[in-house]
């Protein structure tokens, strides 16, 4: 049997290690901040069942899709990361720790958008301090099948950002289906859940840069 908590570990271990060399998540950050983070990572599943085949958008260090990729052995787990470091550091995650349910793909999330291997084949898509909704929408959509889910970790402004969502969610075909509310520390966080309801059209996403400079 796997044993998750002596994977986690090992990447914490890893995360420190490296951290050292290259500033993967702030210099200053201790043990308690990334138990916080893996379990701010982790409180989707106390909420959904994930099934299928994910993708996480700007893994950043691993959160969430890294860490979720650790607790869900059985799904596969795409990893979008454009930065040269962060992706490096990810596949070394995936190979250290014999995660065989990982593929890193670095890339920005514009280009892969575009690429047929990767476009509208995600049964559900995650994200967490990425890009405003409307952004990460653009970002987002275009990977996972109709039908499938694209789950938003959100701060407590997320109605702001919803309000801000409402052209691009008609434009690429999207609705909010659910919200998940939860605390992490002594914030309130939120989980956006948003349904593709329609096939993205050719245009979207835009090139690289555009969604954020011109969201929709
Ligand atoms: C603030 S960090 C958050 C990392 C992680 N998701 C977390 O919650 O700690 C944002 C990450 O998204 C990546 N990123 C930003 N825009 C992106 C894009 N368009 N495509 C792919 N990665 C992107 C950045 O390189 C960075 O690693």
């Amino acid at each position: 049997m796997i044993d998750m908590e002596y994977i986690v570990n090992k990447y914490k271990e890893l995360l420190i290690q490296e951290n050292k060399k290259h500033n993967l998540v702030s210099r200053r950050m201790d043990v308690e901040e990334l138990d916080e983070h893996i379990r701010d990572s982790l409180a989707i599943l106390d909420w959904v069942n994930l099934s299928g085949r994910g993708v996480d958008i700007g893994t950043g260090a691993g959160f969430p899709g890294l860490i979720l990729a650790i607790y869900c052995p059985d799904i596969a787990f795409t990893l979008i990361e454009a930065d040269l470091k962060k992706s490096m550091f990810l596949t070394k995650v995936g190979r250290e720790c014999n995660l065989s349910n990982v593929q890193v793909v670095r890339k920005r999330a514009e280009e892969a958008g575009r690429d047929l291997e990767l476009r509208e084949r995600f049964d559900f898509c995650t994200s967490r301090a990425v890009a405003a909704m409307r952004v990460m929408l653009e970002y987002a959509l275009p990977l996972v099948k109709k039908g499938g889910l694209v789950y938003m970790w959100k701060g407590p402004n997320f109605e702001e950002e919803w309000k801000e969502a409402h052209n691009a969610l008609e434009v690429l075909g999207g609705r909010v289906v659910d919200v998940y509310a939860y605390a992490s520390g002594d914030r309130r966080r939120y989980i956006v859940a948003v349904e593709k309801t329609a096939p993205t059209p050719e245009k979207y996403p835009r090139r690289t840069g555009i969604p954020a400079k011109r969201p929709l």
